[in-house]
């Protein structure tokens, strides 16, 4: 793994030469991170994504099967698609396949969406259920926004920018109030969601952005380095945590178009 210097207020670049060094690497960054919240806070609340959910497969493994207190663990899904939560594109289904039947997480921790529901009704009933916990502070309160902080949000990043189901030129990417909002139209199926905005996404402790492979590395370009002004703004690009860390996880396709990315490969060679 190397690290890249990035543009100003990008966060960290990690960078890997294969997905088993950025798997290795992303459950250490996230058992270090659980070890710190439970130790401040007593709890340790993360938000899942679809896709990049199966490179946290590490976890399932030693050490951290003992070094982990799973009691502490509270789940949520920074976006869903409006399925059955037994269908194949069910975010909680491939967290639930690829992880968390591994895992000794307590069930009631769990908080996926109501999949009965339409996706108008899933977002406001999920963020309901949010705020309840907020309340109690199993999800820790944002000291700088009217939002929830989670300890980690881990997203992953589609080749259009995308993240979350906050999709590219779309008044999704507008919300201020809301905390979950649902959107009908999105051009990757399912087009039915519901999504964390941006402010929650902005308000969260840590931010970690998955991304691997070619077809991901001009949407890393323009996510990350300094492209001045005439480019368009990935949804992406606006991931700024306010107060919180960002870190990227790359591998070296999805790097391959950063600036000082030939740099990198020639500190490798030696
Ligand atoms: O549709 C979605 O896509 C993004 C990116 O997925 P990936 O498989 O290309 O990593 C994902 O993060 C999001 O949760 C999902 O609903």
């Amino acid at each position: 793994m190397a690290l890249l210097e990035s543009n100003k207020n990008r966060g960290e670049v990690r960078i890997h030469e294969s997905l088993e060094e950025l798997s290795t690497d992303l459950a250490d960054y996230i058992a270090e991170l659980s070890e710190t919240s439970v130790k401040e806070r007593g709890f340790f609340a993360i938000a899942l994504s679809g896709g990049s959910i199966t490179l946290m497969r590490n976890l399932c493994g030693a050490p951290y099967n003992k070094t982990v207190d799973w009691s502490k663990w509270y789940i949520f899904w920074a976006d869903e698609r409006v399925v059955a939560k037994s269908h194949v594109d069910s975010n909680y289904k491939l967290a639930k396949d690829h992880l968390l039947s591994k895992l000794p997480i307590i069930p009631s921790h769990v908080h996926s969406i109501n999949d009965s529901l339409t996706a108008e009704e899933a977002a406001n009933e999920y963020e309901f259920v949010i705020r309840q916990l907020v309340r109690t502070r199993v999800v820790n309160v944002s000291d700088v926004s009217d939002c929830p902080k989670f300890d980690l949000i881990l997203l992953g990043m589609g080749p259009d920018g995308h993240v979350a189901s906050l999709i590219p030129d779309h008044p999704v990417l507008e919300e201020k109030n809301e905390w979950v909002t649902f959107i009908t139209t999105c051009p990757k199926p399912p087009p039915e969601r519901i999504t964390f905005t941006l402010p929650v996404i902005n308000s969260a402790a840590n931010v970690a952005v998955v991304a691997t492979g070619g077809g991901k590395a001009e949407a890393a370009r323009l996510a990350i380095d300094d492209v001045g002004p005439e480019c368009p703004v990935l949804p992406a690009r606006m991931i700024e945590p306010i107060v919180g860390k960002l870190v990227w996880f790359l591998d070296n396709q999805a790097a391959s178009k950063l600036k000082g990315f030939s740099q990198f490969v020639d500190y490798q060679m030696f």
